[in-house]
């Protein structure tokens, strides 16, 4: 199993609230909260742990309200590489009602100390050289720029490590610029990049097929329960989401993006990775938290995930199903 280092810059204690219909200006009683560590590195984290592999989480933490993260990393078996920072992560709300609707309520972060990203960089020096490859999601706190985010990819890169890159808005453009080797952008945090919506599998396929053209080797587009593109160096396979109940959908992509890594480091052929992935992402929409790897019925679930080939014409980009 593979030594994987994921960073979460801005983590998160998500409180997950289940609650009926919400009546906005009312007094609303709900049927459950929790509070977990989580932010999407993190979450990453886990479920590649889940999977077996050796994985360190780093990034920037909140020195005030750490109690909880460094119990859930004990808990996780993850190794904990996190610079703190003064102040306290932020909490984000999680609103799920009974049709499955999910509002994310997401809180900026604390602001970060002048030197705390020269101190993650010198605590990654000596990790780095025993990592096979590195997650970095998330959004970043707000006074890091994005072009800090970009800098940091540079680097990793340079060490020939594969990154894969999961963030939105400006700091998406800015990472996209310099390369990583994998990303995985939402629909809507890729038609930012492409400048326009992109409503349909065909306009999503061209938006990833341009991203490997300009030479990110893997590009996983999630569509929520439409299902997930992934184009490789000009080559896409779509997978279909299989049917279930949803009751959250926050962690579905930090689960499909470890679901696929897992697949990748493991050798595994893209159809059996995309299915994979594809399948443990619907097995964590049906409760709170990441996929559960070791859900019993995971393999019925992949058994009803679709995956087939998009034939791509390479000059006008056509597609034929
Ligand atoms: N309703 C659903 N039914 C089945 N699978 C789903 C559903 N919603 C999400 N998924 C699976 O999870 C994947 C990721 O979901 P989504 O596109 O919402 O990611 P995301 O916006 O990055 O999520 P997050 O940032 O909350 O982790 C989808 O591509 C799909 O495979
Ligand atoms: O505000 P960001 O960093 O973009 O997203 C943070 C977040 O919504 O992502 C995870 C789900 O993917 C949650 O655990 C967490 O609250």
């Amino acid at each position: 199993m593979a030594r994987i280092l994921t960073l979460t810059l801005n983590p998160a204690l998500d409180l997950a609230i289940r609650v009926g219909p919400i009546r906005l200006g009312e007094v609303n009683r709900t049927e459950s909260t929790r509070l977990d560590a989580a932010g999407k590195g993190i979450n990453v984290a886990r479920v590649l742990r889940d999977l077996g592999h050796d994985v360190t989480v780093s990034g920037l933490l909140g020195a005030d309200n750490e109690t909880a993260f460094v119990r859930a990393f004990a808990r996780y078996g993850l190794h904990d590489a996190f610079v703190r920072i003064p102040g306290e992560s932020r909490i984000n709300a999680k609103l799920s009602e009974p049709d499955g609707r999910v509002t994310d309520l997401n809180g900026p972060g604390p602001l970060i100390p002048a030197h705390a990203l020269d101190m993650l960089s010198v605590r990654l020096g000596p990790l780095l050289p025993g990592i096979e490859a590195v997650v970095i999601s998330g959004s970043l706190p707000p006074n890091m720029a994005p072009a800090q985010l970009a800098s940091l990819i540079t680097r990793v890169r340079e060490r020939q490590m594969p990154v894969w890159l999961d963030t939105s808005g400006p700091a998406l453009l800015a990472g996209l610029a310099v390369r990583p080797t994998g990303v995985k952008p939402n629909e809507t945090e890729l038609a930012e990049w492409a400048g326009h919506p992109l409503d349909t599998p065909e306009s999503r396929l061209q938006a990833a097929l341009r991203l490997n053209a300009e030479g990110i080797e893997d590009v996983l587009v999630s569509a929520g329960a439409e299902g997930v593109i992934w184009a490789q160096r000009g080559d896409a396979l779509m997978a279909e989401s299989p049917r279930v109940s949803v009751v959250s959908t926050v962690g579905a992509g930090d689960t499909l993006l470890a679901g696929a890594l897992h697949g990748v480091m493991s050798g595994w052929p893209r159809e059996r990775s995309l299915r994979f992935a594809t399948a443990l992402a619907a097995e964590s929409v049906r409760h709170i938290g990441v996929g559960d790897p070791a859900a019993g019925d995971l393999d019925m679930l992949q058994a009803q995930t679709l995956v087939r080939s998009l034939t791509v014409q390479p000059l006008t980009g056509e597609t034929h199903r």
